[in-house]
């Protein structure tokens, strides 16, 4: 056995491996001791390897799922190695075979999987520019991009989130990059494009790949190669719900970098409650529905004319009965997973069930929805499955068990075969009764029994009390602390047939089933197609249930670049409060495209400016948003700085992890992207900060030019930026109350004068004697004279205010820069070089 164990565990090295015996899956050696330890189950021995004992962990076969779940969950892969001979006829070791791989990219079992949100793998090469492949195996959806750096690769990765991720072993992968899931790396030449080109050809069954818009994409091709390659390994089976391959461009959606995603809390909030914008907006009938939601508002849209034919689609749907509608799609369920596993060949006799309650549910949703032309981008992809419904409906029994193995599954009256086998089986049951009777009368034990065990089969059971009434044709089997089990010829043939009978009905209806899976599996694109409408309609529905019950409204879409709202609200923030929400407006546009907003803390900027993003992607979602009007021009990227974190993992602190996100905003913003600047430069010296929020602020209203809002408690900055012009002061108001301050959270125009900083730090509990102190302070430093007061003053101020050897620099390069070397001799010009370095090295 140990020699059949090595064997089998050499082809799955860097795998644990689970291997049956009996009840248990068995690990041995360091899969032992690694499984010991991750999931807390006792480390035993058994027998000896070169005299030294074997290291042995188990868990029963029964309860395998949920270690699965727990091993996967923290990165392992498991091979699963199933008994697949006979033991009782088998010579030797039974014969054992792995019969699947699970990966944490790879798992398509529901007991395995996260309803909500999606298990992708990834696979990612880099050849002057990063290729990615992405695929969710649960669903079939399968995706290539490429990206032009390593911040465009990480905020990909940020928004896909995968379990697992692939990348060639030349190649080597940085921990900032991602690594959240298990990193894998797989043999280069996986990863070669030609190889991708004819893998892919092969799996969609085409000449050439031009139909799906890919070819330019070849570092992305070779990367899906190798991703499709791995899936084949670990799934040992075929793939045909993967039925083809879309290239995301970056242009298409709104880009929101790694660090902007996660501020803006679109799917998990940086405190871990159910505050992000999905778990407030969500209300998905189904589990694919909300997936698909999340999909949208991690990849905003920009193509207008799609989203205004979602925006009718909203408003035609809030002219419906929505909360049939939403019972409708709960029948539907999550009919996108279904349709893998039924691809995959592992859908369970539940999966099949609630297939059919699908499809008897459609011809009711698809008169529901009706024939509004609004919808009809979305009902025209319905498609009604008569015959199939029919045949689900013959096939199966109401509630049959969870899995196939048993039996019980295929209804009675559906195959004559199985029926027949049945009887058998059912008749013998009869006859056992029968005998049961006649024996306990031709005995007079009245206590009698027939009965059944794996071992000894049928059998007849007796108190050892009534020993002496035991006719000397019985064979006594077994003896128990009190009776004794006998059996008879008669028991034994017809032990025979029943055994017989019922395992040739097993076996029929295991093929009857498989049978079934193949049938459903012929009609698999339409099926793919009706889920894939059925998802975005759900979705549009929870965004016209939204619209009602929170009072939205349906965005305007214009080519020319801005941002107009009339009273928005915060959608998450609206949602939490008690009180009511103070609306505000917003207009940002080409003449006006910085708001440099001031105001006390706890004032509401971070909100103000945070609703404005979010509205930008509800709407590029094709949601309607919380405003009396709404009108977005184009945007291309969202960009923000918001809040620092240490971020210690990659060892950086706030400060630098608040100048790299605002590195990459003056490296990329656009006149068409989105802005958001809260406080840059609080983490520093005062000096230092203002300076640091004054340059950035410069630079990206004269160079980058785009969509800013730009709080800060700088006042400075209200006059010599404030009052440029594209730039406009506003303010969030508050007002004083003795010692103590009420917000009012209105955003008005001009800027705010004071911060209010001791009065919140009052409502927020400092000692009394530190309060009083620090207003002493603040009194003092209020009466120094401010030193910077406008952009005039800094632009003028001389070299003699800069510090001596500061001065001299300065000194040697404006000679440098009037030197004529036209009109000097080689002779002059070193001599003026040895003059200079001469009097720059005294200065040490
Ligand atoms: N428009 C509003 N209507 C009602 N309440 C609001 C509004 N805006 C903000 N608030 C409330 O005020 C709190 C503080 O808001 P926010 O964090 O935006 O202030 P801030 O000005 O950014 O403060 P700081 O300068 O300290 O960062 C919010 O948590 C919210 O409860």
């Amino acid at each position: 056995m140990m020699q059949q164990y090595l064997r089998i565990k050499a082809e799955h090295a860097d795998t644990l491996l689970f291997y049956r015996m009996g009840d248990f899956y068995e690990l041995f050696f360091d899969d032992a001791r690694k499984a010991a330890e991750l999931l807390d189950i006792s480390l035993t021995q058994r027998g000896a390897s070169n005299g030294k004992p074997i290291p042995m962990a188990g868990v029963p076969y029964h309860a395998a799922e949920n270690y699965l779940a727990r091993l996967l969950q923290m990165g392992e892969s498991v091979a699963i190695c199933e008994q697949i001979g006979d033991p009782a006829t088998s010579k030797g070791p039974v014969e054992r075979q792995v019969v699947r791989v699970l990966t944490p990219g790879t798992v398509t079992d529901e007991a395995l999987l996260s309803e909500t949100s999606e298990n992708l793998l990834v696979a990612v090469t880099y050849d002057n520019l990063f290729g990615i492949a992405c695929l969710d195996l649960a669903s079939g959806r399968f995706s290539v991009l490429e990206c032009k750096d390593e911040q465009q690769l990480q905020a990909e990765l940020q928004r896909l989130q995968p379990a697992e991720l692939l990348h060639p072993d030349t190649m080597t992968w940085q921990k900032n990059w991602y690594q959240n899931g298990s990193i894998r790396p797989r043999p280069d030449w996986e990863f070669a494009s030609d190889s991708g080109v004819a893998l892919l050809c092969r799996q969609f069954q085409v000449q050439h790949l031009d139909g799906f818009g890919i070819t330019a994409l070849t570092r992305a091709i070779g990367a899906a190669g190798a991703l499709l390659s791995y899936v084949k390994l670990t799934q040992r089976s075929a793939l045909p719900h993967i039925q083809s391959i879309r290239a995301e461009q970056g242009d298409d959606a709104i880009q929101m970098d790694a660090a902007s995603q996660r501020n803006l809390e679109l799917v998990t909030s940086l405190s871990g409650a159910a505050t992000s914008l999905f778990a407030t907006l969500n209300t998905t009938a189904t589990a694919m529905g909300g997936r698909l939601f999340r999909r949208w508002l991690q990849r905003p849209l920009r193509d207008q004319q799609v989203l205004r034919q979602r925006y009718d689609a909203v408003a035609e749907l809030q002219r419906l009965e929505l909360d049939d509608l939403r019972k409708l799609l709960r029948n539907i369920g999550d009919l996108e997973r279904i349709l893998s596993r039924i691809g995959l060949r592992s859908a369970r006799p539940r999966d099949l069930t609630r297939l059919r309650s699908a499809l008897q549910s459609l011809p009711e949703l698809r008169s529901t929805l009706g024939n509004a032309e609004a919808l009809t981008p979305w009902t025209a992809r319905l498609q009604d499955f008569p015959e199939l419904l029919q045949t689900l409906q013959q096939a199966l029994i109401e509630t049959p068990p969870m899995l196939i193995r048993d039996g019980g599954v295929i209804a009675d009256g559906f195959d004559e075969e199985l029926d027949e086998q049945r009887q058998l089986a059912a008749g013998a049951t009869d006859f056992l009764r029968q005998i049961e009777t006649r024996e306990r009368q031709r005995t007079g034990i009245q206590t009698l029994k027939v009965g059944y065990n794996k071992v000894h089969g049928y059998y007849l059971e007796a108190s050892r009390a009534s020993a002496q009434h035991i006719p000397a044709d019985y064979q006594r089997r077994q003896t128990l602390k009190n009776a004794e089990r006998y059996i008879i010829p008669e028991l034994k043939t017809y032990e025979d047939k029943v055994l017989q009978a019922q395992s040739r009905a097993l076996v029929r209806e295991k093929w009857l089933y498989e049978a079934l899976l193949n049938e459903v599996a012929e009609h698999l694109t339409p099926l793919q197609q009706t889920a894939q409408a059925l998802a975005e309609i759900d979705v549009l529905r929870s965004f016209a249930a939204l619209a009602i019950r929170q009072n939205y409204c349906r965005p305007e879409l214009q080519q020319t670049i801005g941002i107009e709202l009339r009273d928005a609200r915060h959608p998450v923030i609206e949602q939490q409060l008690e009180e009511p929400f103070i609306a505000n407006d917003l207009s940002i546009n080409e003449e006006q495209r910085m708001l440099l907003v001031t105001g006390p803390n706890m004032g509401g900027k971070s909100t103000y400016m945070r609703q404005a993003a979010l509205l930008v992607i509800m709407a590029h979602c094709g949601s309607f948003v919380p405003a009396e009007s709404a009108c977005f021009g184009p945007v291309d990227r969202i960009f923000t700085r918001i809040g620092a974190s240490d971020d210690l993992a990659s060892g950086r602190s706030t400060f630098m992890v608040e100048m790299t996100e605002a590195a990459t905003i003056l490296h990329n913003a656009t006149a068409h992207s989105l802005v958001l600047m809260d406080e840059i430069g609080r983490g520093t010296s005062t000096y230092d900060g203002l300076a640091l929020a004054w340059a950035c602020a410069e630079a990206l209203l004269d160079n980058n030019r785009s969509l800013t809002l730009f709080a800060t408690h700088y006042f400075e900055l209200t006059q010599s930026i404030g009052e440029q012009d594209g730039c406009v002061n506003v303010h969030v108001e508050a007002t004083e109350h003795g010692d103590s301050i009420v917000f009012e959270h209105r955003v008005t125009r001009g800027a705010a004068n004071r911060s209010f900083g001791v009065q919140v730090a009052q409502l927020a509990g400092l000692p009394k004697d530190v309060l009083l102190r620090a207003r002493q302070v603040l009194a003092e430093l209020e009466h120094q004279p401010k030193q910077l007061v406008n952009r005039d003053a800094i632009s003028d101020s001389p070299a003699t205010e800069l510090a001596p050897e500061k001065q001299l620099e300065q000194g040697a390069l404006q000679a440098l820069s009037e030197l004529r070397l036209n009109t000097m001799t080689p002779l002059e010009a070193l001599q003026w070089l040895a003059h200079w370095q001469q009097r720059l090295t005294e200065k040490d």
